[in-house]
């Protein structure tokens, strides 16, 4: 368990971290999200004692990490995979922390078998490609067995397999009960990992949820439609709290109304249906809605909307009405 309480950075001027306050249960994927320079990474560094907060705390077992008494064995976190002494092979890079922190050293072969380097244990890692530098980091962050897992951003750029792999670990780590914390800015990836999420904004704790309520508290559904007559039936299923929004293939979005509904409106006339399908909304649509323009956010355009002045969870978008809203 991590428990963060008022958690505040300030570098100077910048607040890197505001006054976040969040926990991180055992049991589960806990997907850390937010843009690029929210804060994840300070956060994390808090969290392992290698920055001091400006205010307030964060704890691990209910311990500051500094005061745990072999950090190791209860918290393991894979920061900068590059943070590898590159003339070490793979082998004595683990052996040097192993020993360092009273690990046997038969646990050096097990997490190099577990992240699937044993064949390279004994090739120097500067040599490394960018996935194997990552499961190197991985293995140490596994060395000690600990409850606690760290990673920041860990799939940035693996190929595909490394990326399902990662993922497969992670949620393997949170079923044996490992409080697994993973920070992302990518939405798709955390979408299939993460159970539930912190999301952070420009160093504030804009939510702390789980995956399916975060989408829908902050995004709604639609009914994609796809029609031979779609002006004729656009006009019967204009109304009040209903949403119609042209798509550039030709089909249509409707929002506030449910498929059977506009299933029926079509039968009812005698109009042809191409495609009626209930469309689900994303993580990355519920992310947008709460955090305003993250693709200005991210390029950094100034007036981009403040995430502070967050939409509330439980909004929906303008003129669109809550599911199953209209006749
Ligand atoms: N050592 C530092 N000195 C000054 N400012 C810093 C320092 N570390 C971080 N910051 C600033 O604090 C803010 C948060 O940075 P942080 O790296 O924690 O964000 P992040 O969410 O991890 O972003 P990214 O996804 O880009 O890694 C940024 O504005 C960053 O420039």
């Amino acid at each position: 368990m991590i428990e963060a309480r008022g958690l505040t950075k300030r570098y100077g001027d910048t607040t890197a971290v505001d006054r976040a306050t969040f926990g991180v249960a055992p049991g589960r994927v806990t997907g850390f999200l937010g843009p690029n320079g929210a804060g994840k990474t300070t956060t994390m560094r808090m969290i392992l004692g290698l920055d001091r907060p400006t205010a307030g705390e964060v704890t691990v077992h209910g311990r500051r990490y500094r005061t745990l008494g072999a950090p190791l064995r209860e918290v393991g976190a894979l920061l900068d995979a590059r943070n590898v002494h590159g003339g070490r092979t793979a082998y004595n890079h683990l052996l040097c922390l192993a020993k360092s922190n009273a690990i046997p050293r038969r646990r050096v072969d097990e997490v190099l078998d577990l992240v699937g380097l044993g064949s390279v244990a004994k090739k120097r890692s500067k040599g490394f490609s960018l996935g194997m530098g990552q499961r190197l980091g991985i293995a140490a962050a596994l060395l000690g067995d600990p409850a606690v897992l760290m990673f920041d951003e860990p799939v940035n750029g693996l190929d595909p397999e490394g990326i399902l792999w990662i993922r497969t670990l992670m949620r393997r780590l949170a079923r044996e009960g490992r409080t697994v914390f993973v920070s992302s800015h990518l939405m798709s990836e955390m979408a299939l990992t993460a159970e539930h999420l912190v999301v952070i904004g420009r160093g504030r704790i804009l939510a702390d949820t789980g995956m399916a309520e975060f989408i829908g508290a902050n995004a709604t559904s639609h009914v994609l439609v796809r029609s031979p007559q779609l002006t004729e039936l656009a006009r019967l299923l204009a109304g009040p709290g209903r949403r119609l929004e042209p798509e550039p293939d030709g089909a249509l979005r409707v929002y506030g109304a449910p498929a059977a509904r506009i299933g029926d409106v079509a039968a009812e006339h005698g109009l042809r249906l191409h495609e009626l399908a209930t469309v689900q909304p994303s993580l990355e649509e519920a992310f947008m809605r709460l955090t305003g323009e993250t693709v200005e956010y991210h390029a950094g355009v100034p007036g981009a909307p403040d995430p502070g002045g967050a939409v509330p969870p439980g909004s929906v978008p303008p003129g669109a009405a809550a599911p199953g809203a209209g006749g």
